[in-house]
């Protein structure tokens, strides 16, 4: 481990070692991830679309609970999405002009595939909640990994209507199922900006036990 070394990964930065060793390629690919925008047309294919899924599915999950609810949303199911956004954003903001929430029928468009990231957590003793959310992040994390690597891009985005129940319960989820955020998945309009990474320093630290300061 060298923690001095800055480490601003970037596209460019990829090791040399890539076309020698596949296990090196999966990491670069890990590497050269960034959050992608705009995203256009085309969709990813069901059979990528399945494939990230399945990625999702191998996220670490204490105790085999399995709380993973994805929901997708395309195609022309994205105008119904954008109406009921507004019509929640009004019910929630009944002073605000409906004009000012129009806003959300352009967002339910943001990508070609947008997956609500949902959440089932249970009561379970040795299992906190927090740990059944972060397994759903994983999955997440998972999800952007695959597009990236499927030649995709893709974003994490939350936003207000995120934790409107309403909402939720539009979306078919269950009263007790909890949205995280949002996955916008397409193609690439452009590409992609070199992005300077934070310094593996300023994150992490070895702790040597307690005798050794
Ligand atoms: C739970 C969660 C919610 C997020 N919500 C938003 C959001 O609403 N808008 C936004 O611009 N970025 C949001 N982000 C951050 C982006 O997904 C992205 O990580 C960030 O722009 C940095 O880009 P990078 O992934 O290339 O490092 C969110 C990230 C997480 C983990």
């Amino acid at each position: 481990m060298t923690l001095s070394h800055p480490s601003s990964i970037t596209a460019s930065a990829m090791s040399s070692e890539t076309s020698a060793n596949p296990r090196r390629a999966a990491l670069d690919v890990l590497l050269s991830r960034q959050s992608r925008w705009p995203l256009v047309d085309p969709a990813p294919r069901d059979e990528d679309l399945d494939v990230i899924f399945d990625c999702a599915l191998r996220a670490p999950d204490h105790g085999r609970l399995r709380p993973w609810r994805f929901v997708v949303v395309r195609g022309d199911a994205r105008a119904e999405l954008g109406e009921v956004m507004v019509e929640l954003a009004c019910q929630r903001e009944p002073a605000t002009p409906r004009e000012e929430q129009a806003w959300r029928r352009e967002r339910a468009f943001a990508a070609p595939v947008i997956v609500v990231l949902g959440a089932s957590v249970e009561a379970r003793p040795g299992i906190p909640a927090t740990e059944q959310l972060l397994s759903v992040a994983a999955a997440a994390m998972n999800m952007l990994n695959a597009a990236h690597a499927l030649g995709y891009g893709a974003f994490w985005v939350t936003g207000p209507d995120t934790y409107d129940r309403d909402l939720h319960a539009a979306l078919d989820f269950e009263p007790d199922e909890q949205v995280v955020g949002f996955l916008l998945i397409g193609s690439t309009a452009q590409p992609a900006e070199p992005v300077e990474r934070p310094r593996r320093d300023a994150h992490v630290r070895e702790w040597l036990g307690r005798a050794s300061f």
